[in-house]
């Protein structure tokens, strides 16, 4: 990418995190198996680095959410890739029953060898902030209620479109003998993202909370990351993409394009930050059309 991503390291580790990582580590020693959520837009960048050599040591379904957001195109390469480490990942949509029993499904094959001997069994949910696992615990409760009624009262994991909206552990008990429970679990990053463009992705994708990066800068990398820009024609720019300089230039053009396009007024106070919010808004639903901004690694077929 031509764009300069400079503007400072991003790092989001708030007191709950650190304590919600020791305790997922520790909880993670007794599940039997767990579900580890990653954004389909990002499907490595929504990796939590830390977390990884307690999670390869367990059974893991790698579920890769908000399929819906992502490019059904270059998905089937991802799944390719993942089936290509003997990972099973499945993507699927949080908010569909069709999507999330395709999941259960995956899950019961994978817990078959200990569904018959042990009374009670322990799926962890995991994940980076807003990739959504409370939304997709829902979804299973849902299921697997109408399976299994469970007799108490039913709770809901609390869904909401900022990050860090779950900050402890809870319990979910889906089924009856064998007894299934299902943890969802706060999200977590690691204390230091890695290079500052897996930061922009996180917080593009909403797993980094917008006041920490601040809206022009995500925006301006989006801007940056789009190969075909949409309200200005490539056609009507005689620099060069690859030059930074030039790049940088053409996304000042974009901006004024997009002012003009949202009807915000030039006068506007914050009218910068305006835009940015709203162009951050149109890609998070969808309706700039779906998107992976990880680029899928070259699979080596002779290993
Ligand atoms: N488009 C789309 N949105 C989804 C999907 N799953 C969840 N969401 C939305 O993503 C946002 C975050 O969902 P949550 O379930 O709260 O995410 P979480 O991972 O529990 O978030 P934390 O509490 O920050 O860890 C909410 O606005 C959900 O409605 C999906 O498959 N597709």
């Amino acid at each position: 990418m031509g764009f300069n991503s400079s503007g400072g390291a991003i790092n989001w580790f708030p007191g709950h995190m650190a304590a919600a990582t020791r305790a997922i580590r520790d909880r993670l020693k007794v599940s039997d198996l767990v579900i580890e959520v990653r954004d389909s837009r990002i499907p490595l960048s929504s990796v939590n680095a830390d977390l990884q050599p307690h999670l390869s040591k367990k059974r893991r379904v790698i579920a890769l959410n908000k399929k819906d957001l992502a490019n059904p195109n270059v998905m089937h390469k991802w799944t390719h890739y993942f089936d290509s480490r003997n990972q099973d990942c499945l993507p699927i949509n949080a908010h569909s029953k069709s999507s999330v029993k395709k999941l259960l499904d995956l899950v019961e094959v994978k817990l078959k060898e200990v569904i018959s001997r042990e009374p009670t069994l322990l799926v962890m949910v995991v994940g980076v902030p807003n990739v959504g696992k409370s939304a997709l615990i829902n979804s299973i409760h849902r299921i697997e209620s109408s399976c299994f009624p469970v007799q108490e009262k039913i709770k809901r994991a609390t869904v909401g479109p900022l990050p860090g909206v779950t900050q402890d552990i809870a319990g979910f008990k889906i089924a009856h003998h064998p007894s299934i429970y299902v943890l969802d679990t706060p999200g977590v990053l690691v204390p230091s993202i890695p290079d500052i463009e897996t930061g922009l992705k996180l917080a593009l994708a909403g797993s980094v909370k917008d006041s920490v990066v601040g809206e022009e800068r995500i925006a301006q990398y989006l801007l940056a990351k789009s190969n075909v820009p949409w309200y200005f024609s490539l056609s009507e720019f005689d620099g060069n993409v690859e030059n930074e300089n030039d790049l940088e230039c053409l996304i000042e053009q974009q901006f004024e394009a997009l002012q003009k396009a949202l009807r915000i007024p030039h006068k506007a106070l914050e009218a910068r930050i305006m835009v940015s919010k709203k162009f951050l808004t149109l890609f998070r639903t969808g309706k700039l059309g779906p998107f992976i901004l990880d680029d899928v690694p070259e699979v080596n077929t002779t290993s």
